[in-house]
């Protein structure tokens, strides 16, 4: 049997930097672990690519596919709703890879119910107005919506206890050197405890 990959799961407040990290940790040659593609009813953004950054859907489109029960989770975030496909995520950890999802903490939280055995990191700002700096300099965002976002970033911070790992995003690099270093401490620590069991079993 092929032991099952490990959900890795990157979450915090937007603006925080989690595609930044995350795109940084994909396009480092060693990494073994699998992105899951998000489904979002948002519009693209100018180089967004369908397939590539998202599935891009329609509200219609994306209600059907929560009724049909196509998605492990799903979030309404600042008029929009996003979602992880549950078959890419089964499939590819029953294939022995591991997923790496980059969500909200509300879609964290659902996944925390449905696979407790995942590994739950909380991608932190250096401080709020560190974090305003960011989604502001960023320019993806009018000015109501940058006051939305620091709102529910703040509620989202609360969360931070919930989490596995706490990793503050003060510089890129060392934040996804500390991320690469949990998942592979992780690793050891879920391989010992099996490779034990094994052993306990077979003297049984
Ligand atoms: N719950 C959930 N959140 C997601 C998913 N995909 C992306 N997100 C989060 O949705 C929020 C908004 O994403 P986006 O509009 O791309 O803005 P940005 O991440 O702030 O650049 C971010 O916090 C993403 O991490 C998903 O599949 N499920
Ligand atoms: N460690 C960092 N230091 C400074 N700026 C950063 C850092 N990480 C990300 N940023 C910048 O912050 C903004 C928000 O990053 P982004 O990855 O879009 O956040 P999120 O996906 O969490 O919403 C972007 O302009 C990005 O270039």
């Amino acid at each position: 049997m092929v032991e099952k990959g490990l959900l890795i799961v990157l979450s915090g407040p937007s603006g925080v930097g989690k595609g930044t990290v995350r795109k940084q940790i994909f396009s480092q040659p060693e990494t073994a672990f699998e992105y899951s593609i998000s489904m979002t009813t948002r519009k693209p953004r100018e180089g967004e690519v369908d397939g590539v950054d998202y599935f891009f859907k329609s509200r219609e489109e994306f209600e059907t596919l929560i009724e049909q029960g196509k998605l492990l989770e799903y979030a309404e975030f600042v008029g929009n709703y996003y979602g992880t496909p549950v078959d890419y995520v089964r499939e590819t950890l029953d294939a022995g890879k591991d997923v790496f999802l980059e969500i909200e903490v509300q879609g964290a939280s659902q996944v925390r119910e449905k696979f407790p055995e995942g590994l739950f990191i909380f991608l932190a700002p250096p401080s709020l107005s560190e974090l305003k700096n960011r989604i502001v300099t960023r320019g993806t965002e009018s000015e109501d919506l940058i006051g939305r976002r620091m709102q529910a970033a703040k509620d989202e911070i609360e969360l931070m206890d919930l989490y596995d790992y706490v990793v503050e995003n003060d510089q890129v690099d060392s934040a996804c050197r500390r991320i690469n270093a949990i998942i592979v401490a992780e690793h050891c620590r879920r391989e010992r405890v099996a490779i034990r069991y094994k052993k306990m079993l077979e003297v049984d």
